[in-house]
């Protein structure tokens, strides 16, 4: 497992990301609650993927298999190819990062020492442990000088996230798991740190499995999501776009929404082939406003309607590449029901 991933993805050899495998994984808890019947998923290395679903479903029962916080009753869970239930589970639990609501810092430690845990743990010499834990409080976006000698409640709840993340990266892991993670904080300070996590994981790719009950959460950060029913039963995984485009099943449907069509907005850019030639517009249109090739067809229509527009110009840098029309975004394909 301490192998770097770039045999199998191709990944760069300086970031460390290792693929999920679960065959036919089952858990059945003592009392004989089956949370989780025969669930067979792989998440490629680098990856992000939510599981999303209905309380009770199983999800963090899922979640906790993988790091052996819960011991499956049957099948295998691979992590770049070796099973972790051969592993010594402490010494799988430092190569796995874990991040729960409400984080679990540990309150007598000053959030340096939080940060260097697992480091400490694995022995790493104490100069050694001092720099990591500087540079991820900055990877986090904390001054390591103004924050690094605070106790954790001398800090906001968005920032002892922050350092929750910094602890679970601490130690270079190959997995990095997330339980609700941001749902501890309110809704503008959980949309800030969502955009942090988008931009610290573009850096550090790691491959991730987070657990959500909040769609919008996970059509927003998800490279993939898996949307289970009671037991953990798969009914979909696939991308935000095509989640919401093509429900798979009436379960997925209702568990959408009726409003998915304007969540799809959300996760479909503008593209070349919507566009019309700016020479087609009326002149009595003009000046149209303005949108970058590639934003969300969600942003392009949210600002026609605060400008009263039914065109808006599409800039490709300097270049107008066309225009896109309001009917036309309203008007994108749906498969058939
Ligand atoms: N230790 C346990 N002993 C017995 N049953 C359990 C245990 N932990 C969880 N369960 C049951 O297993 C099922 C799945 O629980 P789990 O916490 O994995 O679901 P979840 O989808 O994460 O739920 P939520 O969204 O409400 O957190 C539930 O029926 C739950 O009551």
């Amino acid at each position: 497992m301490d192998a770097t991933p770039e045999s199998r993805t191709g990944a760069p050899t300086d970031r460390k990301a290792a693929p999920i495998e679960l065959r036919e994984v089952r858990k059945q808890y003592p009392d004989g609650t089956v949370a989780v019947d025969k669930l067979s998923l792989s998440v490629n290395a680098g990856e992000l993927v939510v599981l999303i679903g209905p309380s009770g479903c199983g999800k963090s029962t899922v979640l906790r298999m993988i790091n052996r916080l819960v011991e499956p009753t049957a099948g295998q869970i691979l992590i770049d190819g070796d099973d972790v239930t051969q592993a010594d589970a402490v010494q799988l639990r430092r190569r796995i990062g874990y991040v729960i609501q409400n984080v679990g810092l540990f309150p007598h430690q000053t959030i340096h020492t939080n940060v260097g845990t697992v480091p400490r743990l694995l022995g790493w010499p104490k100069q050694r442990i001092r720099e990591r834990a500087d540079e991820l409080l900055d990877l986090v976006g904390l001054d390591p000088a103004r924050y690094g000698k605070r106790y954790p409640h001398e800090l906001s709840g968005g920032q002892r996230q922050r350092v929750g993340f910094a602890r679970a990266l601490a130690a270079d892991p190959v997995v990095l798991l997330m339980d609700e993670p941001f749902s501890a904080v309110d809704p503008i300070a959980r949309s800030g740190l969502q955009r942090e996590f988008l931009r610290l994981q573009a850096e550090v790719r790691k491959t991730v499995v987070l657990v959500t009950h909040d769609l919008d959460e996970a059509v927003r950060m998800g490279d993939r999501i898996v949307v289970l029913s009671q037991g953990a039963h798969l009914e979909q995984f696939s991308t935000p776009a095509r989640l919401l485009g093509e429900p798979a099943s009436p379960f997925v449907r209702e568990f959408v929404g009726s409003d998915r069509g304007i969540r799809r907005l959300a996760v479909l850019p503008v593209t070349e082939e919507m566009l019309t030639p700016a020479a087609g517009v009326p002149a009595a249109a003009a000046p149209l406003p303005s949108v970058e090739l590639g934003v969300s067809l969600y942003d392009a229509l949210a600002l026609m309607l605060v400008r009263n527009a039914d065109y808006a110009e599409v800039k490709d840098g300097d270049r107008t590449a066309g225009v896109i029309s309001r009917h036309r975004i309203l008007s994108i394909d749906y498969p058939a029901e």
